[in-house]
């Protein structure tokens, strides 16, 4: 198998196992376990980049604010920062361990990372990315009469929902590829990044929102030129008539039929709709790239062509 660029993007389950236990501790332990199937690419020769979710993250961080009655509630965006902070702590220390382990050099780094959304994005009249913890139904309805906008999340429970901008262009991306260009291992785009606004006086202003981080890693994969994205979440493949008896498995996808089957509605939005969107964008860009989705188990069977679903 060829040595490959490849950006992957940690979905929820490799950071929060059980969505029941939001500890540190249970984090960190969940994120040591990530790190063996991350650093087993790395092993192989690939040159990894990786991304990671803050869905979870971000909204109990926003909700433990909103609730306090001691200190003054602290803005999205602030929020996002200190949610790729915490994350990328953990994913940094859980995979230096790790090449430790294996007496591997590299090095690696997270990276507190803005990305450049636009003000008058459709997506901040239509919220649609869930954050926060999983809430019956009728949890849900007593938080929409605080203001908060529900919505089912994939047949798992209700969810907040926020703006979710699309990611345009990344303020640290010349450091990024100098770094990864060195061979270090780069934790990037954390939450899909800080969203930020350009102003016309050139200066920065983040925003309330929260970026999808399948976006921000095609958009990583851009920046760094990328072979493959590699989308790692909680299920193997991608399903047609997903969790229904007529289920059935995907192996392979051209951009065609990605736009075909999202027109058909197999993918929910919010879920699996944001992740086939960010792979057919990523291999759309240029001839000869490939995305895979599959689960973190699998990501080395992925790449080997065993399992998941190939987008190309
Ligand atoms: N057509 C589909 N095929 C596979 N999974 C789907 C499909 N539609 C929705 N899903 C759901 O999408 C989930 C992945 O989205 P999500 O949990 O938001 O990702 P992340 O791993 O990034 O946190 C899957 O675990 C599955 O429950
Ligand atoms: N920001 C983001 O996409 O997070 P999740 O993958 O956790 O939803």
């Amino acid at each position: 198998m060829s040595k490959k660029r490849i950006v992957v993007a940690l979905g929820g389950n490799a950071l929060q196992e059980n969505p029941k236990d939001i500890s540190a501790e249970a984090q960190l332990a969940t994120a040591k376990e990530t790190s063996k199937s991350i650093v087993d690419l790395i092993e192989e020769g690939h040159e990894i980049t990786i991304v990671h979710g803050n869905g979870p993250q971000v909204g109990q961080l926003i909700s433990v604010y909103e609730q306090s009655k001691e200190v003054p509630t602290m803005p999205f965006p602030e929020c996002g920062a200190m949610s790729q902070g915490y994350i990328g702590y953990h994913l940094q220390q859980a995979i230096g361990e790790e090449l430790n382990k294996r007496n591997m050099k590299k090095q690696v780094i997270s990276i507190i990372t803005q990305v450049v959304v636009d003000k008058d994005d459709i997506g901040f009249k239509n919220p649609t990315k869930p954050v926060g913890s999983f809430f019956t139904e009728e949890e849900a309805r007593i938080l929409e009469e605080k203001g908060y906008v529900m919505k089912e999340d994939a047949g798992r429970g209700y969810r907040r929902v926020v703006p979710s901008p699309e990611p345009i262009d990344i303020v640290e991306s010349d450091i990024i590829k100098n770094l990864v260009d060195s061979g270090i291992i780069v934790i990037t785009a954390g939450g899909g990044g800080v969203p930020v606004v350009l102003k016309e006086d050139r200066s920065l202003e983040g925003v309330a929102a929260v970026i999808d981080k399948d976006l921000a890693g095609a958009l990583v994969g851009e920046i760094l030129d990328a072979d493959m994205l590699i989308i790692l979440t909680a299920v193997e493949k991608i399903y047609l008539d997903f969790n229904k008896p007529s289920e059935r498995g995907l192996d392979k996808l051209s951009i065609a039929e990605v736009e075909k089957y999202i027109e058909e509605g197999h993918f929910a939005p919010g879920s699996m709709l944001p992740k086939v969107k960010a792979a057919a964008k990523f291999v759309s860009g240029k001839k000869g790239r490939i995305a895979l989705i599959t689960s973190l188990e699998k990501a080395k069977d992925g790449i080997e062509g065993k399992t998941g679903t190939i987008i190309e």
